[in-house]
């Protein structure tokens, strides 16, 4: 077996200095905790049946969903090394209620940064043992210097990212993320540790043509996502569409990206917003799907164009291969 001889992530972020607008010393110690906190996870999400790290952790979060011990694990590690880098000054979490502020142990001044997480996404895989990831979102305050963080600092649109990636936990583990100057994913080489290049420029392909969304709410869908997906199931022609649902964000989006596909999570009767949450899921997969050349809105607005009003709102979200979303966003329309 030989390697491909790919750049590490850390040679790739210095590498490409003006990826970054601002110091690229910044970025890259924000994402040298993000890989740090990633690799432990991962080495956990692989044994976790071997440790006492599987099940419910015997507690709600703020969404009124039961925590899973692996989300209250990740949550944990991902803030403790976020916390160590002095350049992040405060993180929101979708398992804190609040933001947390970090205080910086040099001068106020060198933490510029506010990260939003997601430190588990697709919770009600880990059991069974199918993938899970991490989301994350990168901006940089806006409140002066020197002051306390506030949840001003948080509430930013999407546009305003500086950064935002996921990783997946699967077969492989995957770190994709962009700056703003397209996307690119590393595989972690577990024998030694270090994320590799494998994925340069990824970009959505021309069309799509799997959609992933949970038909079992297909009663509480709006019209326009019933059309869509009556439109998707009675197309002639050369390739069907394909239904695939993994049940884990990172994962659908991942596949939709190599692929070409649209991951819809609707509004629906008894979840008037949907479910996933704006700052910490929509926002960071809507900048890496722009990045590729894809699209994502609410069916109705580009999601990076919403105005946040607090830190774990839900907005229905369709995301993935222009072509589809496109598609759905005439059936909404109508
Ligand atoms: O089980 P449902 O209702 O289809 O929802 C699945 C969706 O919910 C999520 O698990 C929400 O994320 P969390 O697991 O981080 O709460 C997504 O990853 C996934 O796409
Ligand atoms: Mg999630
Ligand atoms: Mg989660």
């Amino acid at each position: 077996m030989t390697l491909k001889p790919v750049q590490t992530l850390g040679e790739f972020i210095i590498d490409r200095q003006d990826h970054f607008k601002y110091a690229t010393g910044e970025l890259s110690r924000i994402l040298s905790a993000i890989r740090l906190a990633t690799k432990i996870v991962n080495n956990h999400v692989n044994m976790a049946g071997l440790l006492d790290i599987l099940g419910d952790h015997g507690e709600e979060n703020v969404q009124g969903e039961k925590q899973q011990k692996l989300d209250v694990f990740a949550n944990n590690i991902f803030i403790n090394t976020l916390s160590q880098r002095e350049v992040v000054c405060g993180v929101a979490s979708e398992e804190n209620e609040d933001f947390i502020a970090i205080k910086s142990s040099k001068n106020q001044d060198s933490s510029k940064y506010v990260v939003l997480i997601d430190p588990l996404d697709g919770s009600s895989n880990i059991d069974v043992n199918v993938s899970v990831g991490t989301i994350f979102s990168i901006y940089r305050r806006v409140t002066p210097s020197g002051t306390p963080v506030t949840l001003e600092d948080f509430l930013q649109p999407g546009h305003k990212q500086v950064a935002a990636g996921y990783v997946v936990y699967g077969t492989s583990t995957i770190l994709v993320y962009t700056t703003g100057h397209g996307v690119n994913g590393f595989t972690l080489n577990p024998g030694v540790g270090v994320f590799f290049l494998s994925h340069p420029d990824m970009r959505f392909p021309e069309k799509g043509k799997i959609y992933s969304i949970n038909e079992g709410n297909y009663s509480k869908f709006p019209t326009g996502v019933k059309k869509y997906l009556k439109y998707c199931q009675e197309v002639e022609g050369d390739r069907p569409y394909t239904s695939r649902y993994i049940g884990s964000l990172c994962s659908d989006f991942h596949r939709n990206l190599l692929k070409g596909g649209i991951y819809i999570y609707p509004s629906g009767t008894n979840s008037p917003n949907g479910k996933l949450r704006l700052l910490y899921e929509c926002n960071p997969m809507a900048f890496i799907a722009e990045q590729a050349g894809g699209k994502a809105s609410d069916g109705y607005r580009r999601i990076l164009d919403i105005e946040p009003t607090s830190l774990h709102q839900r907005v229905p979200f369709f995301c993935g291969s222009k072509d589809m979303v496109e598609k759905v966003e005439e059936f909404m329309k109508e």
